[in-house]
Order: structure tokens, then C-alpha cells, then sequence
């Protein structure tokens, strides 16, 4: 079993998510941080990839009070678990993401970790081991729906996202789509790493949702499912 995964990213009218030098770049208005806010309010955990960590260095706390509210009234914690896909424990220990806000911190490590920095993140985060070189994403979702994660949210970046394309663990994909152009060839993009090359290996999707936020639109997806998959519902 894995959780539901859906991916929220907000990528430029031309189709980055960050300037080629991968500095953070405002796309989203306020409107649609406030609704970045609150789906991610309702999930259980919140994924990210170190690429992000090092370049953004994000919280991924619940911004609103209310909502934090309203988890802690719900009986759990003020934020969701906050995941980091990260092969080689790579992770600062004063990232923002360990030391931020309350809630449950989850360090993905590889076999390949070297074992002095694995210790170091095990003083501010539950360290998974998922994989010998690199993260082993799907072993790694079984290991969180095991924790009770039932609805994963996945900001990106775009190595990740196209990681667990690549191995058939998304769900739903909402791609906000603003007014502003990044360029730059070698900038991010929702999905990066290798791509696919054949169109039989193109994930499919149906588009469910179309709605005008800000000066930009929010485009919501579903991933056609594969057989056998094992994603708990949405
Ligand atoms: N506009 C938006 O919505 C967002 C933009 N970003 C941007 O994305 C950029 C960072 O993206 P990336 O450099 O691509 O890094 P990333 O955040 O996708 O992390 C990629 C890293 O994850 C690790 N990893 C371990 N196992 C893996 C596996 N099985 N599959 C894939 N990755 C695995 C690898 O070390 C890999 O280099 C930044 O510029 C950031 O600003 C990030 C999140 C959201
Ligand atoms: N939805 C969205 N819109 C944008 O314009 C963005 N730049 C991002 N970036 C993502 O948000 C993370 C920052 O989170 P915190 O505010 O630190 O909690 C950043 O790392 C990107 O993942 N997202």
C-alpha cells in the first residue's frame, strides 16, 4: 500500500519552476499561496527532494494560525510530517525544515549514507533507509503509508517529481501556471532527469480541473492508474 500523491508545483507561462541558477522565484500570487496553504493543511506529510532543501531552504510549516488550529483541534500535529528525499544525507541540521515549526521530520536516506551524517540527522529527524545508492521512492512510500500517511503532498523539484513519474507514484498533479516567463534552457522544469523517451512510457493524464487564480491558472490532473497499483483513495 502507499499513500495518495498528489504534487502541487507553480511553474512560469513558459514552463520553469526556478531561474537556471535554481534561485527561488515568487510565480504564485497570494491567492494561490492561501491555497497552497491549505492543501497542505489537509495532507498528512509534505515532500520535497534535497535539490529543493539546498536551493530554497523551506519550512514547509502551515502558514495560517487558523489552520494550525484547526489540526491541533483535529488531535494531530500543527504541521505535517515533513519528508526530504535526500540519497546521501546531505541535509543541513539547521535546515529550516528540522527546525522550524513543531510536527514529524523524516530524513530518506540510501544504504550509501555516510553513517556520521546519518547519526547527525537522527538528533532532529526519523532517518528511513529506502535503497542502496539512491532513494528507493516506492519502498519508501510502503514506509509511510506504514506511519499512518495516507494523503502525501509533493512540491517538487522537478528531479523528484520526474522520479516518482518515472515510477508510477503520482496520483494527481496540480500545475498553477503564472503570469511570468523565467527562460534559461538549463532552468527547472516540473520534471526533469532523464524523461521519457518512447510515448508508450508517457504517464497519461485526464485533466479534472481548470480555474483562473490570480493573473494565472490553476490546472489540475489525473494520473490514468497503471495495474496493480496500490495507492490508497484520494
Ligand atoms: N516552483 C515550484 O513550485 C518549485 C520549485 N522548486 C525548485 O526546484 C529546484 C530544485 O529541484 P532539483 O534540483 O531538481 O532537486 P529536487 O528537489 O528534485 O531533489 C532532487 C534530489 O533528490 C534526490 N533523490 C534521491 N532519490 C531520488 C529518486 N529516486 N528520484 C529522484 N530524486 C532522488 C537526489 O539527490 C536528487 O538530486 C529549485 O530551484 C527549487 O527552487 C522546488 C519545489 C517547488
Ligand atoms: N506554490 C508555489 N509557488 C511559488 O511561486 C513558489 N516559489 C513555490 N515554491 C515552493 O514553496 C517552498 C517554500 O516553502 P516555505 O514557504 O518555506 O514553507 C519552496 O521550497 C518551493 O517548494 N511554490
Amino acid at each position: 500500500m502507499r499513500p495518495y500523491v498528489f504534487v502541487n508545483l507553480a511553474m512560469s507561462a513558459d514552463g520553469k519552476i526556478s531561474t537556471r541558477e535554481r534561485r527561488q522565484v515568487k510565480i504564485s500570487g497570494s491567492e494561490d499561496f492561501e491555497r497552497v496553504d491549505l492543501i497542505k493543511a489537509d495532507a498528512d506529510g509534505i515532500m520535497v527532494g534535497i535539490g529543493t532543501v539546498l536551493a530554497d531552504n523551506p519550512s514547509l510549516t502551515v502558514k495560517s494560525a487558523r489552520r494550525k488550529g484547526e489540526r491541533k483541534a483535529a488531535g494531530r500535529e500543527e504541521n505535517p510530517a515533513r519528508i526530504v528525499v535526500d540519497s546521501m544525507a546531505r541535509t543541513p541540521v539547521d535546515a529550516d525544515i528540522l527546525v522550524k515549526g513543531s510536527g514529524k521530520r523524516i530524513v530518506a536516506v540510501s544504504a550509501a549514507a555516510p553513517a556520521g551524517r546519518v547519526d547527525a540527522l537522527k538528533e532532529r529527524a526519523e532517518v528511513v533507509v529506502a535503497g542502496e545508492q539512491t532513494v528507493d521512492l516506492a519502498a519508501l512510500m510502503e514506509a509511510l503509508a506504514g506511519i499512518g500517511i495516507r494523503r502525501l503532498m509533493v512540491e517538487g523539484g522537478g528531479t523528484l517529481i520526474w522520479g516518482l513519474f518515472q515510477a508510477g507514484l503520482v496520483d494527481e498533479l496540480r500545475t498553477y501556471v503564472g503570469s511570468v516567463v523565467i527562460g534559461g534552457s538549463g532552468a527547472p522544469t516540473p520534471a526533469d532527469g532523464e524523461g521519457f523517451l518512447a510515448e508508450s512510457e508517457f504517464p497519461r493524464l485526464t485533466l479534472t480541473g481548470v480555474e483562473r487564480i490570480d493573473d494565472g491558472v490553476l490546472l489540475t490532473w489525473q494520473v490514468k492508474k497503471e495495474e496493480g497499483d496500490r495507492s490508497l483513495r484520494g
